[in-house]
């Protein structure tokens, strides 16, 4: 089987054309997507999308996390996937409309102004897990910031979900925060029956951020797109950031906007990493 390796930012994906298989044989992939983003047994990925047809989109995104669990949107994936299936020829669209299991999101292909391609993403409307904690002098409202209680400590959370769910936490120290340690213990946390993406963040301006990322199914990785535009709707709302922010990850920076129509935008790069076989069994 052919497949392409692609990266947003860091966040790595194995992208297989689907259109060209069998159900049989997309069953298998999908039932060995953890063998396939092993990094020391496989390829190696954050992980693995399937280009499929939509019967209500112009093309529809299937994502596997590296554990092998579906996750049912991926920013950055999409942004892969927008390239991907323009550059292959599967859809010759610069604007696309892609069915994800959160729903249709509407990608498209901009020229930046140093030459590279930026993938825009309209992820639709963020929505927030109000928590039933009174906020302060309003007892009809609920509050969106709530305390988490990890072991010793007390961690104050936004819960945002941009298509999959997020747990943004705000801190003044991030080298302090033990990524590792911390982050499983939030994602399985039972605030999240459907277990959640993590972000520890520092925000350094109005319209910046530095974020670290551990994700739902794939643990620590460089980059998560859905979980920067988490963190701009979360920072946004707690007062600390404008609407429009560049949020810093480990594998490069990605632009964030939510916008007057209550959307919101990420954009960012895709980039091809090589090209492959590899056997199904
Ligand atoms: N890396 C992604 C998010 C992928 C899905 C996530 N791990 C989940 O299970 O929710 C992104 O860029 O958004």
């Amino acid at each position: 089987m052919q497949f392409s390796k692609w990266h947003g930012i860091g966040n790595d994906f194995i992208i297989v054309n689907g259109l060209q298989e069998t159900a049989a044989t997309i069953a298998k992939l999908q039932q060995q997507a953890a063998f396939f983003c092993d990094r020391h047994l496989g390829i190696g990925a954050d992980g693995l999308i399937i280009v499929l047809p939509s019967e209500k989109a112009d093309i529809r995104m299937k994502i596997i996390n590296s554990d092998g669990s579906e996750a049912e949107m991926c920013g950055n994936g999409s942004r892969c996937f927008t390239r991907y299936v323009f550059e292959n020829g599967l859809l010759l669209k610069r604007q696309m409309e892609i069915e994800t299991l959160a729903g249709i999101i509407r990608t498209e292909l901009v020229d930046g102004n140093d030459g590279n391609v930026i993938v825009r993403v309209d992820l639709g409307e963020p929505k927030l897990k109000r928590a039933q904690i009174p906020m302060q002098g309003d007892p009809n409202d609920t509050a969106v910031h709530v305390p988490i209680q990890i072991g010793e400590q007390t961690f104050y959370a936004t819960a945002v979900s941009t298509g999959v769910p997020h747990c943004v936490i705000f801190v003044e120290d991030l080298k302090g925060i033990d990524l590792g340690v911390l982050g499983p213990k939030v994602e399985c946390h039972n605030l999240f029956p459907r277990k959640t993406n993590v972000e520890f963040v520092k925000v350094v301006g109005k319209n910046e951020a530095i974020m670290k990322v551990w994700e739902r199914g794939a643990g620590i990785t460089m980059a998560c797109g859905t979980g920067a535009s988490a963190t701009l709707v979360a920072a946004a709302l707690n007062g600390l950031t404008e609407r429009r922010a560049v949020i810093h990850l480990d594998g490069g920076d990605l632009s964030i906007e939510w916008d007057q129509n209550n959307r919101v935008i990420l954009s960012g790069t895709a980039t091809q990493v090589f090209q492959g076989k590899c056997e199904i069994r």
